[in-house]
């Protein structure tokens, strides 16, 4: 692969919950730190499952971080570190604003190597932004898959559960969680109400 270096670049790396995200992104930073370069890491505030100033993956590993405001300008505390870090990576993206677009372009164009991670569909299926945006704008995407939690075959989907059955369609985007809450499954499993197949949420989605 020809090597950039005239700028820095944007990774990403997306997929279903489950899929490896935090584990790839952790494991591209021991590689920077092994190779000695500086190193940045973020978190939004929203997201407290692992402790206030760590990311974690859901099977325990985890990294210092920094808290940022997710909502509005809150990312742009990312552009406040003077020089700028060699790599920043950014955990949990589909909880910001779309103002980290505009960051992440920002450190790319500085020389800034971006790695960041996030799902990129929420629980019924849709593009979780800023995710796609950032798919969009990036070097390079890596989209993970999970193992469907109903027929073993990859996941690609989040299917939310409330209290073990599927939750509503029209219940609210953002709801912090694990395995709890959510479980990976394929699209063929994938379903937003209680006893009704993907086919017919697919045909709700697109009626109006
Ligand atoms: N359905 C599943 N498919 C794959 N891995 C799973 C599943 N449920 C739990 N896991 C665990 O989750 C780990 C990945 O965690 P993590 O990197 O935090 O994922 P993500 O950031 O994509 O949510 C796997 O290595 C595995 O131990
Ligand atoms: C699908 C979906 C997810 N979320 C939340 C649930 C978790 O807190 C994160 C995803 O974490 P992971 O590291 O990818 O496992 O996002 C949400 O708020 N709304 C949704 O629709
Ligand atoms: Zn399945």
């Amino acid at each position: 692969m020809h090597a950039i270096t005239r700028s820095g670049w944007i990774e990403v790396i997306s997929g279903s919950m489950f899929s490896g995200k935090t584990e790839e992104l952790l494991r591209r930073l021991r590689r920077s730190e092994i190779a000695g370069q500086s190193v940045a890491v973020y978190k939004p505030a929203v997201d407290d499952r692992y402790g206030e100033t760590t990311i974690g993956s859901h099977n325990g590993r985890q990294w210092d971080a920094t808290v940022v405001d997710n909502e509005g300008d809150g990312p742009l505390a990312i552009l406040d570190d003077d020089p700028y870090p060699e790599v920043v990576a950014i955990d949990e993206a589909n909880f910001f604003s779309d103002a980290l677009v505009k960051v992440c372009n920002a450190l790319a164009d500085n020389g800034t190597r971006v790695i960041v991670s996030g799902t990129d569909q929420t629980f019924r299926g849709e593009p979780f932004e800023p995710l796609p945006e950032l798919m969009a704008t990036a070097e390079y995407v890596d989209k993970l898959q999970a193992i469907c939690s109903q027929c073993g075959e990859p996941a690609s989907r989040n299917q939310r559960l409330i209290e073990g059955e599927p939750a509503h369609v029209d219940d609210p985007t953002i709801l912090v969680g694990a395995e709890e809450s959510y479980e990976a499954r394929c699209r063929d499993c994938h379903v937003l109400r209680t006893g009704e197949r993907s086919e017919a949420d697919r045909a709700y989605l697109t009626d109006d």
